[in-house]
Protein backbone atom coordinates (compact mmCIF):
# COMPACT_ATOMS: atom_id res chain seq x y z
CA UNK A 1 0.00 0.00 0.00
CA UNK A 2 1.16 3.55 -0.87
CA UNK A 3 0.76 5.65 2.28
CA UNK A 4 0.32 9.32 1.54
CA UNK A 5 0.74 12.35 3.82
CA UNK A 6 -0.93 15.56 3.30
CA UNK A 7 0.86 18.74 4.96
CA UNK A 8 -1.59 21.67 4.62
CA UNK A 9 -5.77 21.31 3.61
CA UNK A 10 -6.14 24.29 1.88
CA UNK A 11 -7.28 25.41 -2.20
CA UNK A 12 -4.05 22.67 -3.58
CA UNK A 13 -4.25 19.99 -1.02
CA UNK A 14 -7.86 19.92 -0.64
CA UNK A 15 -7.54 19.24 -4.44
CA UNK A 16 -5.51 16.78 -4.50
CA UNK A 17 -6.77 14.62 -1.82
CA UNK A 18 -10.32 15.09 -3.55
CA UNK A 19 -8.19 14.25 -6.99
CA UNK A 20 -6.82 10.62 -5.05
CA UNK A 21 -10.45 10.04 -3.86
CA UNK A 22 -12.54 10.31 -7.04
CA UNK A 23 -9.76 8.31 -8.96
CA UNK A 24 -8.91 5.97 -6.65
CA UNK A 25 -9.83 2.77 -8.89
CA UNK A 26 -8.20 4.36 -11.86
CA UNK A 27 -5.09 4.92 -9.55
CA UNK A 28 -4.93 1.66 -8.02
CA UNK A 29 -4.85 -0.26 -11.11
CA UNK A 30 -2.40 2.21 -13.20
CA UNK A 31 -0.04 1.76 -10.32
CA UNK A 32 -0.95 -2.23 -9.25
CA UNK A 33 -1.25 -0.99 -5.92
CA UNK A 34 -3.72 0.20 -3.21
CA UNK A 35 -2.92 3.87 -2.25
CA UNK A 36 -4.36 5.48 1.01
CA UNK A 37 -4.33 9.63 2.62
CA UNK A 38 -3.05 8.60 6.15
CA UNK A 39 -2.99 11.63 7.85
CA UNK A 40 -3.28 14.98 6.74
CA UNK A 41 -1.79 18.34 9.16
CA UNK A 42 -3.42 21.31 9.62
CA UNK A 43 -3.02 24.72 11.78
CA UNK A 44 -6.77 24.89 13.16
CA UNK A 45 -8.20 21.75 13.66
CA UNK A 46 -11.50 23.82 14.35
CA UNK A 47 -11.58 25.06 10.81
CA UNK A 48 -12.32 21.54 9.60
CA UNK A 49 -14.79 20.06 11.92
CA UNK A 50 -17.86 19.63 9.50
CA UNK A 51 -15.63 18.08 6.72
CA UNK A 52 -16.22 14.08 6.52
CA UNK A 53 -12.97 13.16 6.29
CA UNK A 54 -12.07 15.00 9.83
CA UNK A 55 -10.53 12.20 11.71
CA UNK A 56 -7.80 12.10 9.06
CA UNK A 57 -6.81 15.74 10.08
CA UNK A 58 -4.65 16.10 13.14
CA UNK A 59 -2.75 20.33 14.12
CA UNK A 60 -0.45 18.21 16.01
CA UNK A 61 3.10 17.40 14.11
CA UNK A 62 3.92 15.16 16.18
CA UNK A 63 0.81 12.53 15.52
CA UNK A 64 1.50 13.62 12.36
CA UNK A 65 5.03 12.46 11.68
CA UNK A 66 4.86 9.24 13.67
CA UNK A 67 3.05 8.30 10.56
CA UNK A 68 5.23 6.36 8.10
CA UNK A 69 4.61 7.82 4.47
CA UNK A 70 5.83 6.47 1.08
CA UNK A 71 5.02 10.27 -0.28
CA UNK A 72 4.35 13.59 1.07
CA UNK A 73 2.32 16.69 -0.45
CA UNK A 74 3.19 19.93 1.03
CA UNK A 75 1.24 22.75 0.51
CA UNK A 76 1.27 25.17 3.61
CA UNK A 77 3.19 27.45 1.78
CA UNK A 78 6.22 29.74 3.24
CA UNK A 79 9.65 29.15 4.54
CA UNK A 80 9.04 27.84 8.56
CA UNK A 81 7.58 25.03 9.07
CA UNK A 82 7.21 23.90 5.79
CA UNK A 83 11.54 23.78 5.47
CA UNK A 84 11.86 21.39 8.80
CA UNK A 85 9.36 19.61 7.51
CA UNK A 86 10.58 18.64 4.07
CA UNK A 87 14.23 18.09 5.74
CA UNK A 88 13.38 16.19 7.74
CA UNK A 89 11.14 14.14 5.31
CA UNK A 90 13.48 13.49 2.56
CA UNK A 91 16.62 12.53 5.63
CA UNK A 92 14.02 9.71 6.02
CA UNK A 93 14.46 9.24 2.20
CA UNK A 94 9.88 9.90 1.90
CA UNK A 95 9.29 11.86 -1.57
CA UNK A 96 7.68 15.06 -1.03
CA UNK A 97 6.09 16.87 -3.81
CA UNK A 98 5.32 20.70 -3.27
CA UNK A 99 3.47 23.51 -4.26
CA UNK A 100 5.77 25.66 -2.30
CA UNK A 101 7.65 28.04 -5.02
CA UNK A 102 8.84 30.32 -1.91
CA UNK A 103 10.72 27.53 -0.35
CA UNK A 104 11.54 25.72 -3.65
CA UNK A 105 13.31 29.25 -4.94
CA UNK A 106 14.84 30.22 -1.49
CA UNK A 107 16.16 26.79 -0.38
CA UNK A 108 15.87 24.37 -3.78
CA UNK A 109 19.65 23.87 -3.79
CA UNK A 110 19.58 22.52 0.19
CA UNK A 111 16.44 20.36 -0.65
CA UNK A 112 17.35 18.98 -3.94
CA UNK A 113 21.27 17.90 -2.44
CA UNK A 114 19.07 16.53 0.32
CA UNK A 115 17.12 14.34 -2.29
CA UNK A 116 20.23 13.22 -4.06
CA UNK A 117 21.84 12.40 -1.22
CA UNK A 118 19.22 10.12 0.10
CA UNK A 119 17.78 8.94 -2.92
CA UNK A 120 14.65 10.52 -3.14
CA UNK A 121 12.74 12.91 -4.65
CA UNK A 122 11.65 16.54 -4.53
CA UNK A 123 8.68 17.30 -7.06
CA UNK A 124 7.55 20.87 -7.44
CA UNK A 125 5.90 20.67 -10.58
CA UNK A 126 2.48 22.42 -9.20
CA UNK A 127 5.23 25.62 -7.82
CA UNK A 128 5.57 26.97 -11.24
CA UNK A 129 2.51 28.33 -13.45
CA UNK A 130 -0.18 25.90 -11.95
CA UNK A 131 -1.49 23.40 -14.17
CA UNK A 132 1.28 24.10 -17.22
CA UNK A 133 3.31 20.60 -17.26
CA UNK A 134 6.29 22.47 -17.58
CA UNK A 135 8.65 21.65 -15.07
CA UNK A 136 9.06 17.73 -15.74
CA UNK A 137 8.97 19.27 -19.55
CA UNK A 138 12.31 21.14 -18.59
CA UNK A 139 13.42 18.10 -16.58
CA UNK A 140 12.69 15.44 -18.60
CA UNK A 141 11.66 16.31 -22.18
CA UNK A 142 14.51 19.55 -22.56
CA UNK A 143 17.38 18.18 -21.08
CA UNK A 144 19.66 18.78 -24.20
CA UNK A 145 18.11 21.58 -25.75
CA UNK A 146 19.23 24.50 -24.86
CA UNK A 147 16.93 27.87 -24.24
CA UNK A 148 18.34 31.44 -24.32
CA UNK A 149 15.30 33.04 -22.99
CA UNK A 150 12.28 32.56 -20.96
CA UNK A 151 9.72 34.91 -20.44
CA UNK A 152 6.20 34.06 -19.03
CA UNK A 153 3.03 35.28 -17.26
CA UNK A 154 3.48 33.33 -14.61
CA UNK A 155 0.71 34.34 -11.66
CA UNK A 156 -2.51 33.77 -12.15
CA UNK A 157 -4.18 36.56 -9.89
CA UNK A 158 -2.50 39.55 -11.36
CA UNK A 159 -3.47 38.22 -14.35
CA UNK A 160 -7.18 37.81 -13.64
CA UNK A 161 -6.65 41.16 -12.10
CA UNK A 162 -4.97 43.02 -15.36
CA UNK A 163 -7.42 41.13 -17.41
CA UNK A 164 -10.79 42.18 -16.01
CA UNK A 165 -9.33 45.96 -15.61
CA UNK A 166 -8.87 46.10 -18.94
CA UNK A 167 -12.16 44.82 -19.63
CA UNK A 168 -13.48 48.06 -17.66
CA UNK A 169 -15.67 49.02 -15.14
CA UNK A 170 -14.11 47.15 -12.51
CA UNK A 171 -11.82 48.05 -9.06
CA UNK A 172 -8.52 46.66 -8.12
CA UNK A 173 -10.08 45.86 -4.87
CA UNK A 174 -12.62 44.07 -5.49
CA UNK A 175 -11.64 42.23 -8.44
CA UNK A 176 -8.73 41.12 -5.97
CA UNK A 177 -11.12 39.96 -3.75
CA UNK A 178 -12.76 37.81 -6.48
CA UNK A 179 -9.54 36.55 -7.11
CA UNK A 180 -8.96 35.83 -3.05
CA UNK A 181 -12.39 34.08 -3.51
CA UNK A 182 -11.79 32.01 -6.66
CA UNK A 183 -8.54 30.65 -4.36
CA UNK A 184 -6.03 32.13 -7.04
CA UNK A 185 -4.16 34.58 -4.18
CA UNK A 186 -1.25 32.97 -1.74
CA UNK A 187 -2.30 34.01 1.81
CA UNK A 188 -0.93 37.62 2.04
CA UNK A 189 -1.39 38.63 -1.74
CA UNK A 190 1.53 41.33 -1.27
CA UNK A 191 3.44 38.52 -2.74
CA UNK A 192 0.99 38.28 -5.77
CA UNK A 193 0.91 42.24 -6.62
CA UNK A 194 4.53 43.25 -5.50
CA UNK A 195 5.58 40.30 -7.93
CA UNK A 196 7.88 38.01 -5.04
CA UNK A 197 5.50 35.09 -6.49
CA UNK A 198 6.75 35.92 -10.11
CA UNK A 199 9.97 36.12 -8.79
CA UNK A 200 10.25 32.29 -6.95
CA UNK A 201 8.76 31.30 -9.91
CA UNK A 202 11.18 32.74 -12.11
CA UNK A 203 14.23 31.95 -10.14
CA UNK A 204 12.78 27.95 -10.63
CA UNK A 205 12.36 28.16 -13.77
CA UNK A 206 15.93 30.26 -14.49
CA UNK A 207 17.66 27.29 -12.36
CA UNK A 208 16.22 24.60 -15.00
CA UNK A 209 16.75 26.49 -18.29
CA UNK A 210 19.95 27.89 -17.81
CA UNK A 211 21.78 25.76 -14.71
CA UNK A 212 22.53 27.24 -11.65
CA UNK A 213 19.91 28.71 -8.80
CA UNK A 214 19.96 32.20 -9.34
CA UNK A 215 19.99 34.94 -6.60
CA UNK A 216 17.01 37.05 -6.24
CA UNK A 217 19.61 40.44 -6.81
CA UNK A 218 19.98 39.09 -10.42
CA UNK A 219 16.90 40.96 -10.76
CA UNK A 220 14.78 43.78 -11.65
CA UNK A 221 10.97 43.43 -9.89
CA UNK A 222 8.38 46.08 -9.83
CA UNK A 223 5.08 45.51 -8.14
CA UNK A 224 1.76 45.69 -10.61
CA UNK A 225 0.64 48.08 -7.73
CA UNK A 226 2.87 51.09 -10.05
CA UNK A 227 0.00 50.33 -12.71
CA UNK A 228 -2.33 53.25 -12.75
CA UNK A 229 -5.50 53.37 -14.73
CA UNK A 230 -4.25 55.71 -17.48
CA UNK A 231 -1.19 53.41 -17.89
CA UNK A 232 -3.43 51.16 -19.47
CA UNK A 233 -5.39 54.18 -21.76
CA UNK A 234 -1.59 54.86 -23.08
CA UNK A 235 -1.31 51.58 -24.30
CA UNK A 236 -4.36 51.57 -26.24
CA UNK A 237 -2.72 54.63 -28.19
CA UNK A 238 -0.13 52.12 -29.35
CA UNK A 239 -2.26 49.15 -29.78
CA UNK A 240 -0.21 47.64 -26.89
CA UNK A 241 -1.78 45.98 -24.16
CA UNK A 242 -0.69 45.40 -20.25
CA UNK A 243 0.52 42.27 -19.07
CA UNK A 244 2.77 41.10 -16.02
CA UNK A 245 5.87 39.45 -17.69
CA UNK A 246 8.75 38.31 -16.06
CA UNK A 247 11.77 37.39 -18.29
CA UNK A 248 15.46 36.07 -17.99
CA UNK A 249 18.48 35.19 -20.12
CA UNK A 250 22.16 34.64 -19.91
CA UNK A 251 24.17 36.97 -20.82
CA UNK A 252 27.33 35.20 -21.42
CA UNK A 253 28.45 35.60 -17.77
CA UNK A 254 25.15 35.27 -15.38
CA UNK A 255 21.53 35.04 -15.42
CA UNK A 256 19.70 38.40 -15.15
CA UNK A 257 15.73 38.87 -15.93
CA UNK A 258 13.16 41.32 -14.49
CA UNK A 259 9.50 41.16 -13.68
CA UNK A 260 7.61 43.88 -14.33
CA UNK A 261 4.15 45.30 -16.14
CA UNK A 262 4.90 45.44 -19.73
CA UNK A 263 3.37 46.39 -22.81
CA UNK A 264 2.45 43.60 -25.05
CA UNK A 265 2.39 43.89 -29.12
CA UNK A 266 -0.32 42.08 -30.80
CA UNK A 267 1.38 39.39 -32.09
CA UNK A 268 3.07 38.41 -29.31
CA UNK A 269 2.44 34.70 -28.18
CA UNK A 270 1.60 35.79 -24.25
CA UNK A 271 -0.57 38.40 -25.34
CA UNK A 272 -4.00 36.41 -25.67
CA UNK A 273 -3.21 34.97 -21.78
CA UNK A 274 -6.07 36.37 -20.31
CA UNK A 275 -7.73 35.45 -16.68
CA UNK A 276 -5.74 33.32 -14.21
CA UNK A 277 -4.31 31.55 -17.38
CA UNK A 278 -0.19 31.70 -17.19
CA UNK A 279 2.01 31.13 -20.07
CA UNK A 280 5.63 29.91 -20.15
CA UNK A 281 7.56 31.21 -23.54
CA UNK A 282 10.83 29.41 -24.50
CA UNK A 283 13.19 31.10 -26.98
CA UNK A 284 16.17 28.92 -28.01
CA UNK A 285 18.21 28.23 -30.78
CA UNK A 286 17.30 24.59 -31.94
CA UNK A 287 14.09 24.83 -30.12
CA UNK A 288 13.04 27.71 -32.18
CA UNK A 289 9.84 29.58 -30.54
CA UNK A 290 7.81 27.45 -27.57
CA UNK A 291 4.76 28.14 -25.91
CA UNK A 292 2.95 26.56 -23.07
CA UNK A 293 -0.14 27.90 -21.68
CA UNK A 294 -2.81 27.30 -19.16
CA UNK A 295 -4.47 27.67 -15.93
CA UNK A 296 -2.00 29.05 -13.20
CA UNK A 297 -3.47 29.13 -10.27
CA UNK A 298 -6.96 27.25 -8.62
CA UNK A 299 -7.77 24.01 -6.75
CA UNK A 300 -8.02 21.55 -9.91
CA UNK A 301 -5.09 23.00 -12.07
CA UNK A 302 -2.50 23.16 -9.19
CA UNK A 303 -3.89 19.44 -8.02
CA UNK A 304 -3.67 17.89 -11.35
CA UNK A 305 0.45 19.06 -11.24
CA UNK A 306 0.65 17.50 -7.49
CA UNK A 307 -1.15 14.19 -8.53
CA UNK A 308 1.02 14.23 -12.21
CA UNK A 309 4.39 14.85 -9.94
CA UNK A 310 3.41 11.79 -7.93
CA UNK A 311 2.96 9.66 -10.88
CA UNK A 312 6.17 10.84 -12.63
CA UNK A 313 8.65 10.22 -9.51
CA UNK A 314 6.95 7.03 -9.17
CA UNK A 315 8.21 6.25 -12.66
CA UNK A 316 11.73 7.43 -12.62
CA UNK A 317 13.98 4.61 -11.25
CA UNK A 318 16.61 7.38 -9.24
CA UNK A 319 16.31 11.08 -8.87
CA UNK A 320 18.78 12.99 -11.91
CA UNK A 321 20.80 16.38 -10.95
CA UNK A 322 19.32 18.55 -13.86
CA UNK A 323 21.29 18.95 -16.62
CA UNK A 324 23.59 22.17 -16.83
CA UNK A 325 22.27 23.83 -19.55
CA UNK A 326 24.34 26.99 -20.54
CA UNK A 327 24.61 29.06 -23.77
CA UNK A 328 28.08 30.42 -24.77
CA UNK A 329 27.24 33.86 -25.89
CA UNK A 330 25.54 36.95 -24.91
CA UNK A 331 21.48 37.67 -25.66
CA UNK A 332 21.10 41.41 -26.87
CA UNK A 333 19.36 43.49 -24.15
CA UNK A 334 18.75 46.73 -26.31
CA UNK A 335 14.74 46.65 -25.06
CA UNK A 336 12.03 49.18 -26.21
CA UNK A 337 10.22 50.94 -23.04
CA UNK A 338 6.66 52.67 -23.05
CA UNK A 339 7.52 55.60 -21.07
CA UNK A 340 4.77 57.18 -19.18
CA UNK A 341 4.74 60.36 -17.76
CA UNK A 342 2.41 63.19 -16.03
CA UNK A 343 2.72 66.92 -17.99
CA UNK A 344 3.08 68.00 -14.72
CA UNK A 345 6.58 66.19 -13.88
CA UNK A 346 8.19 67.74 -17.32
CA UNK A 347 11.23 69.38 -15.92
CA UNK A 348 12.20 66.23 -14.11
CA UNK A 349 11.41 64.02 -16.68
CA UNK A 350 13.35 65.98 -19.03
CA UNK A 351 16.19 66.59 -16.69
CA UNK A 352 16.15 62.54 -16.85
CA UNK A 353 15.89 61.93 -20.12
CA UNK A 354 18.79 64.16 -21.15
CA UNK A 355 21.09 61.61 -18.87
CA UNK A 356 20.12 58.47 -20.77
CA UNK A 357 21.21 56.86 -24.60
CA UNK A 358 17.84 56.29 -26.20
CA UNK A 359 16.04 56.27 -29.16
CA UNK A 360 12.88 57.85 -29.88
CA UNK A 361 10.20 56.06 -31.86
CA UNK A 362 6.42 57.79 -31.07
CA UNK A 363 5.26 59.92 -28.73
CA UNK A 364 1.76 60.42 -27.99
CA UNK A 365 -0.41 62.76 -25.37
CA UNK A 366 -3.45 62.58 -24.34
CA UNK A 367 -5.94 62.80 -21.73
CA UNK A 368 -6.15 67.02 -22.63
CA UNK A 369 -2.76 66.78 -23.28
CA UNK A 370 -2.03 66.08 -19.59
CA UNK A 371 -0.57 62.74 -19.89
CA UNK A 372 2.42 61.40 -22.06
CA UNK A 373 3.39 58.36 -23.81
CA UNK A 374 6.97 58.19 -25.38
CA UNK A 375 8.24 54.75 -27.35
CA UNK A 376 11.52 54.33 -26.84
CA UNK A 377 14.84 52.27 -27.18
CA UNK A 378 17.27 52.01 -24.85
CA UNK A 379 20.40 50.92 -26.04
CA UNK A 380 22.02 49.43 -22.22
CA UNK A 381 19.41 48.37 -19.92
CA UNK A 382 20.76 48.26 -17.02
CA UNK A 383 22.38 51.57 -16.27
CA UNK A 384 19.80 53.36 -18.33
CA UNK A 385 16.03 52.32 -16.79
CA UNK A 386 18.63 52.95 -13.15
CA UNK A 387 18.80 56.57 -13.89
CA UNK A 388 15.14 57.13 -15.17
CA UNK A 389 13.62 55.32 -12.22
CA UNK A 390 11.91 57.83 -11.32
CA UNK A 391 9.79 57.78 -14.44
CA UNK A 392 7.16 55.25 -15.35
CA UNK A 393 9.33 53.03 -17.82
CA UNK A 394 7.60 49.33 -19.05
CA UNK A 395 8.98 47.03 -21.50
CA UNK A 396 7.85 46.61 -24.61
CA UNK A 397 7.62 43.42 -25.96
CA UNK A 398 7.36 42.35 -29.59
CA UNK A 399 8.23 39.34 -31.61
CA UNK A 400 11.09 39.60 -34.35
CA UNK A 401 11.91 43.07 -33.38
CA UNK A 402 14.27 44.33 -35.81
CA UNK A 403 16.26 46.96 -33.35
CA UNK A 404 17.92 50.46 -35.38
CA UNK A 405 21.09 51.25 -34.56
CA UNK A 406 20.36 55.30 -35.13
CA UNK A 407 20.03 57.48 -32.13
CA UNK A 408 17.91 60.61 -31.58
CA UNK A 409 17.05 62.98 -28.77
CA UNK A 410 13.37 63.85 -27.89
CA UNK A 411 12.41 67.20 -28.54
CA UNK A 412 10.32 67.87 -25.44
CA UNK A 413 9.50 71.25 -26.60
CA UNK A 414 7.90 70.12 -29.33
CA UNK A 415 4.99 68.75 -27.07
N1 LIG B 1 -3.77 28.45 -4.61
C1 LIG B 1 -3.16 28.19 -5.78
O1 LIG B 1 -3.75 28.32 -6.86
C2 LIG B 1 -1.75 27.74 -5.77
C3 LIG B 1 -0.98 27.71 -4.63
N2 LIG B 1 0.31 27.28 -4.68
C4 LIG B 1 1.10 27.21 -3.45
O2 LIG B 1 0.60 26.15 -2.65
C5 LIG B 1 0.80 26.46 -1.28
C6 LIG B 1 -0.53 26.40 -0.54
O3 LIG B 1 -1.43 27.27 -1.16
P1 LIG B 1 -3.02 27.19 -0.87
O4 LIG B 1 -3.49 25.81 -0.85
O5 LIG B 1 -3.63 28.15 -1.82
O6 LIG B 1 -3.07 27.81 0.60
P2 LIG B 1 -4.27 27.82 1.62
O7 LIG B 1 -4.09 29.02 2.47
O8 LIG B 1 -5.56 27.62 0.94
O9 LIG B 1 -4.01 26.50 2.51
C7 LIG B 1 -2.92 26.39 3.37
C8 LIG B 1 -3.14 25.15 4.23
O10 LIG B 1 -1.96 24.91 4.97
C9 LIG B 1 -2.27 24.87 6.35
N3 LIG B 1 -1.16 25.42 7.10
C10 LIG B 1 -0.62 26.66 6.97
N4 LIG B 1 0.41 26.81 7.84
C11 LIG B 1 0.52 25.64 8.50
C12 LIG B 1 1.36 25.17 9.52
N5 LIG B 1 2.32 25.94 10.05
N6 LIG B 1 1.19 23.92 9.98
C13 LIG B 1 0.22 23.13 9.48
N7 LIG B 1 -0.61 23.52 8.51
C14 LIG B 1 -0.48 24.76 8.04
C15 LIG B 1 -3.53 25.67 6.52
O11 LIG B 1 -4.18 25.25 7.69
P3 LIG B 1 -5.13 26.25 8.53
O12 LIG B 1 -6.34 26.47 7.66
O13 LIG B 1 -5.45 25.46 9.75
O14 LIG B 1 -4.35 27.50 8.76
C16 LIG B 1 -4.27 25.29 5.24
O15 LIG B 1 -4.91 24.04 5.38
C17 LIG B 1 1.47 27.83 -1.24
O16 LIG B 1 2.86 27.63 -1.20
C18 LIG B 1 1.07 28.43 -2.59
O17 LIG B 1 2.00 29.38 -3.04
C19 LIG B 1 0.90 26.89 -5.85
C20 LIG B 1 0.20 26.89 -7.01
C21 LIG B 1 -1.17 27.35 -7.07
N1 LIG C 1 -0.95 33.03 -6.08
C1 LIG C 1 -0.47 32.27 -7.17
C2 LIG C 1 -0.93 30.85 -7.04
C3 LIG C 1 -0.24 29.96 -7.96
O1 LIG C 1 0.97 29.84 -7.99
C4 LIG C 1 -0.97 32.85 -8.47
O2 LIG C 1 -1.90 33.66 -8.43
O3 LIG C 1 -0.42 32.50 -9.52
Amino acid sequence: MIKIGLLGFGTVNSGVYEGITDTIEFLEHHLQESICVVKILIRNKKRYLSLENSELLTDSPDEFFKHEFDVVFEAIGGEQPALDYITFLLTKKVPVITANKELVAKHGQLLESLAIKNETYLGFEAAVAGGIPIINTLNSQLQWTSVEKVSGILNGTTNYIMTKLQEGNRTFDSVLKEAQDLGFAEADPTADIEGFDVLYKLQILCRLCFGNWPKPEQFQRRGMSQLKSWHFKAGECFNLKLKYIAEAYYDGKEVKGSISPSFIEESHPLRSIDNENNGVYLQGEWLGNFVASGPGAGKKPTATSMIEDFLHQLKRKSYHQQVAKRKEGSVACDQEYLLLFDMKDEKEVYQSLKEVTYMTEEIVQFENNSKVAILITLDSLAPSITRIKQLEAFPVLRVNKKLQSTKGNIQMKAL
